[in-house]
């Protein structure tokens, strides 16, 4: 069951993001412009907009979902988000959370689920976090199955309990020296790219260099990684609140869906909606038997 459409692009289409065309990307100092997407109309978007990378992120569980963490979203429903965003796309990579409890408690569990994904849904490769020894050894096995990974480290929001919340990391020496580890660590399990989440610049700044072959992907880290992602929520403003302090909005989408409902509400209390355009008529024999029908 491949959710992947067969047909290639009609000419003259820009032609997909491959795992090379990332590498080239990051060697000739363009940006990676990278974001998730849950569902059909946000691939459509992200895929008119000619981003390069799209993620079925597990923030799907607070922004979809309505979830307060992103632990309690499963891996049938990243499935679902997942086949969904495969049917928008055409050109940008596509890459997907292993979600929590997916891949934790073996390498064996890590390969099912991420082949799972690749089967059920065609995504490109999946994303996995924390540099430790288990999610490395997650990472290599997956990879040894032929997918790509996409490291995580920093604010890693499945072990957010364990981090003490939502809070940026690696602003004292024992916390930063773990995150430029975990990130060496990934890059040389060779993942072909890696997320670095709410960080100091200036460590980004540092840890850049020290991954000449690995896409590094900011989101709270700064400028200076190989590229960029956002929450799509988050940069919509399909969301209530702003959230964390590296959101920026490009649109207020939260707003322009509550005027559209309630002018909606407004006209159907107005008797404004529908108009005659909206019926359906019949032919004027048809009407007259039914009445006689009907008495
Ligand atoms: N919609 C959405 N956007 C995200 O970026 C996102 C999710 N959901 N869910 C999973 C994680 C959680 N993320 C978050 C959520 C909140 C903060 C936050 O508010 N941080 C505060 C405190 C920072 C600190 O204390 O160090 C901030 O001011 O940025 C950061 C990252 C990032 N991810
Ligand atoms: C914020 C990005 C990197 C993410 O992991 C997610 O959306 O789940």
């Amino acid at each position: 069951m491949s959710a992947r459409p067969a047909q290639r692009p009609a000419g003259g289409a820009r032609p997909p993001v491959t795992l090379p065309g990332l590498a080239a990307l990051k060697r000739e100092g363009r940006p990676v412009v990278m974001v998730t997407a849950y569902d059909f109309p946000g691939a459509r978007a992200a895929e008119e907009a000619g981003v390069d990378v799209v993620l079925v992120g597990d923030s799907a569980a607070m922004t979809v979902l309505g979830l307060d963490s992103t632990t309690g979203v499963e891996l049938e429903e990243m499935l679902v988000l997942a086949r969904a965003v495969r049917r928008g796309l055409t050109t940008p990579l596509l890459v997907a959370d292993l979600p929590f409890g997916s891949y934790e408690a073996s390498d064996e569990l890590a390969v099912t689920s991420a082949v799972r994904f690749v089967k059920e849904a065609g995504v490109d490769a999946v994303k996995l976090e924390g540099g430790g020894p288990v999610p490395l050894s997650r990472a290599r096995a997956v990879m040894a199955a032929g997918i790509p990974v996409m490291g995580h480290v920093g604010l890693t929001p499945q072990s957010a309990s364990a981090l003490g919340g939502f809070r940026a990391q690696g602003r004292d020496l024992a916390s930063a020296t773990r995150v430029l580890g975990e990130a060496e660590a990934l890059a040389a399990a060779g993942c072909f790219s890696v997320v670095l989440e709410a960080v100091p610049s200036q460590l980004t700044e540092l840890l850049v260099p020290r991954l000449p072959g690995t896409v590094v992907i900011g989101i709270g880290a700064g400028p200076a990684v190989d590229g960029q992602v956002l929450v799509l929520h988050d940069l919509l403003g399909m969301r209530e609140g702003v959230g964390a302090r590296f959101v920026q909005r490009y649109a207020d989408l939260q707003q322009a869906m509550v005027a559209g409902v309630r002018a909606y509400a407004e006209d159907v209390r107005e008797r404004r909606y529908p108009a005659p355009q909206h019926g359906y008529g019949m032919p004027a024999e048809v009407l007259a038997a039914l009445r006689e029908q009907l008495g």
